[in-house]
């Protein structure tokens, strides 16, 4: 049977569209950040889905040799309509963005051009820049090693300074040494920023940065010493295989001694390594850009699988309420809704906290602009912290979603699987997780000791400078309109994560040494980092609604969301807040409760909040997540574009299935 099509023209979510108490326009404008944003956002949007070439549908039946073909075809037709069209910056990084595909681009322009903007001189950026702003190179970020990933210090990979020539010798000494992971590396870059160990004057000066050619501009083979490949398949089967992530041995290649990066600390002609008066916390402002970066596509992954299971939870119906009556739309169900709904409320807090993010950003620039370094290391613990939480709370969400979808989620059509394989290792890259949250800790630490000894605290853990309110304070909650307060609610996050900090150092210091402590607490020290981390999300949510929001009911939805966003962090870590005395159990059933309210509140306007993200079917790629509705005769059509069923009778059945069936049926008749 063909594949009949049984799609029209109806919305089938009309009805839920038509109970939302907002505008639906007013709430696109404060998930954008600004009208301008949504105009350009949506133009973006309709240029990609509007373009045969970016078409999305097939990936996920392509072998991996045909989806790296398909990767490159779609970037070079991104930078030819870039040009063509005079994109902006920020419209060419939309455009790629919609495009939805991870591709070697991604690392040129996110890790590839911050590295050398943040650790190259003027005059090297001047050089590499210009080539890099017109894809007359292709760089990428060679790191990792396939020995060491988190513990940078450790990697082999050695840049040996030979004053005789005024080269750096670049060499991958042990097997362990060999690059591993970086994206575009295994086949298309030709440029790298690679990091390795300097050694001059017979003295190792630890990790530095170094551009490196890798292959020829003519034909692109790999230039002379340097063995280069893709590290093979990655989990899933669509999603991040479109990337080559490469591995690289060199062997003893030589570049010229300008191709360090030399804006943090140089080596001379004669081979003398000398610090530049530039500090090292320069580096901080490259990490505070590639994380705001990770934080924005979190928010952005979350809310496109909160898109598609609420969706899908209007229109799919199980059970009815009395026989023979109508079926109930799961959406309707409790238990779907107290787990849904706190990750529609995480999608709208993580956008807002990456909203604050790209602030920071420019104020961290501005900062070290005016040579003012003092705020860096609470804007670095901050941004480790969350990359760390948002990343995994979005991995583990839409793993849910998965599941909130029932067995259709799991096809690909849904678009959850391949949204999952795609965000998951955003966990481990740029700092794994916990790693990340252990730096933060650490941060955490020194800061009590700071506030113990007089200091005052600043930006997102200045909270901590009212240590004797905190310590001592009692939830003000006694009713369950109470947990309606944003003060309220403020105030038992900043008391739980103080306490959790200061717990830890009073345990540290029984420790017989500080890295002892450290290491025995470590995983009390993760929870007290991911406590701060949490505050913070809430704060910056609170502070969003203290704004000027535009549109009839917008304001009053965000409150409702604000409230479940951090009432179910205060289920979910329940035993955190009843630890350290900052709620009672009786609070804590009280918060359950309102969360209960607010979820029903939230019902009606599920469907448009969700349409808030203004996310194309094309953007999207779910038959479950279709703007109208249509999912059943979406999924029914998705089905017969597998290659398997290209043919009636499948290939393989007179070899393998005919003779074995013939078997059988010979045995059976004797
Ligand atoms: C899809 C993808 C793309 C990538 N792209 C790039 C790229 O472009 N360029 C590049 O250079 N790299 C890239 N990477 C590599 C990435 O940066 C590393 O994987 C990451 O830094 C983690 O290092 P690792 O894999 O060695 O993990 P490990 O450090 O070996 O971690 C293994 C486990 O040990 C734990 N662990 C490690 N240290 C500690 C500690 N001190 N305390 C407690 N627990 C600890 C970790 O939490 C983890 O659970 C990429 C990785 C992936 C998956």
């Amino acid at each position: 049977m063909a594949a009949a099509d049984w799609g029209g023209k109806a919305d089938h979510l009309a009805g839920e569209r038509a109970t939302a108490q907002f505008d639906v326009d007013g709430m696109k404008v404060a998930w954008a950040g600004s009208r301008h944003a949504v105009e350009v956002a949506d133009r973006m949007a309709c240029l990609v889905a509007s373009d045969p070439v970016f078409r999305k549908d097939t990936r996920t039946m392509l072998s991996r040799k045909e989806l790296f073909k398909d990767t490159l075809k779609k970037a070079a037709h991104a930078w030819k309509r870039t040009v063509e069209l005079h994109l902006t910056e920020e419209e060419a990084n939309l455009l790629r963005l919609y495009i939805d595909q991870p591709g070697y681009v991604d690392l040129h322009w996110v890790m590839f051009v911050p590295a050398i903007k943040g650790q190259g001189t003027e005059e090297q950026q001047k050089k590499w820049l210009t080539m890099a702003y017109k894809f007359q190179i292709i760089g990428t970020y060679a790191q990792t090693e396939l020995g060491h990933g988190s513990n940078v210090q450790g990697l082999e990979t050695t840049a040996t300074f030979d004053p005789s020539t005024d080269e750096f010798i670049m060499h991958s000494p042990t097997l362990t040494s060999s690059k591993w992971w970086p994206g575009g590396l295994g086949k298309t870059s030709t440029h790298a920023v690679v990091y390795a160990r300097l050694i001059t004057e017979g003295k190792d000066y630890g990790i530095h940065g170094f551009i490196m050619q890798l292959r020829s501009l003519d034909d692109h083979s790999p230039l002379p010493g340097i063995t280069i490949g893709d590290i093979g398949g990655k989990f899933g089967s669509g999603a991040y295989n479109s990337m080559d992530n490469g591995v690289m041995r060199l062997d003893h290649v030589r570049i010229p001694r300008d191709q360090m990066l030399m804006r943090l600390a140089q080596v001379t002609r004669e081979g003398k390594y000398v610090h530049s008066d530039v500090p090292k916390q320069l580096l901080y402002g490259t990490m505070v850009y590639v994380r705001q970066t990770i934080v924005a596509d979190a928010s952005r992954a979350l809310s496109r699988a909160v898109c598609i299971a609420v969706r899908y939870g209007a229109i799919r119906k199980q059970f009815g309420s009395k026989a023979g009556g109508p079926e109930t739309q799961v959406l309707n169900y409790k238990t779907q809704q107290s787990r849904l709904f706190p990750f529609l409320a995480s999608a709208y807090a993580f956008r807002f906290v990456g909203q604050w993010l790209k602030w920071l950003y420019t104020d961290v620039t501005q900062k070290l602009e005016s040579k003012d370094f003092s705020t860096l290391p609470e804007a670095h613990a901050c941004t480790a912290g969350l990359k760390s939480v948002t990343t995994s709370a979005t991995a583990d969400a839409i793993e849910e979603c998965q599941k909130l979808c029932g067995g259709h989620g799991y096809l690909n059509s849904s678009g959850l699987p391949e949204l999952f394989a795609v965000n998951l290792p955003a966990c481990t890259y740029e700092g794994d997780n916990v790693v990340l949250l252990l730096q933060v800790a650490r941060f955490l630490m020194k800061t009590v000791s700071q506030v113990a000894s007089g200091k005052q605290p600043v930006g997102t853990t200045a909270y901590m400078g009212n240590i004797q309110h905190l310590m001592q304070c009692k939830s003000v909650v006694n009713t369950v309109e109470d947990w309606l307060n944003p003060a309220a609610i403020k105030e038992v996050f900043e008391a739980r994560a103080l306490r959790m900090a200061v717990n830890c150092a009073q345990n540290i210091s029984k420790a017989p040494s500080q890295e002892e402590g450290f290491s025995e607490l470590s995983p009390d020290l993760v929870e007290a980092a991911v406590a701060h981390v949490q505050l913070i999300i809430v704060t910056k949510f609170i502070e969003k609604l203290q704004e000027d929001i535009l549109g009839h009911g917008v304001k009053e939805q965000l409150q409702k969301l604000c409230g479940i966003y951090a009432l179910h962090l205060i289920h979910k870590h329940l035993g955190d807040f009843l630890s350290t005395g900052c709620v009672t159990a009786r609070q804590g059933s009280l918060a359950n409760e309102r969360l209960g309210k607010l979820y029903a509140q939230v019902r009606p306007n599920a469907v448009a909040l969700v349409d808030a993200f203004d996310y194309t079917d094309h953007y999207l790629g779910s038959a479950l997540g279709r703007y109208d509705g249509d999912v059943y005769s979406a999924l029914y059509k998705e089905a017969w574009k597998d290659p398997l069923n290209e043919t009636v009778v499948p290939d393989g059945y007179q070899e393998h299935l005919r003779p074995l069936l013939k078997q059988q049926l010979k045995l059976s008749r004797l």
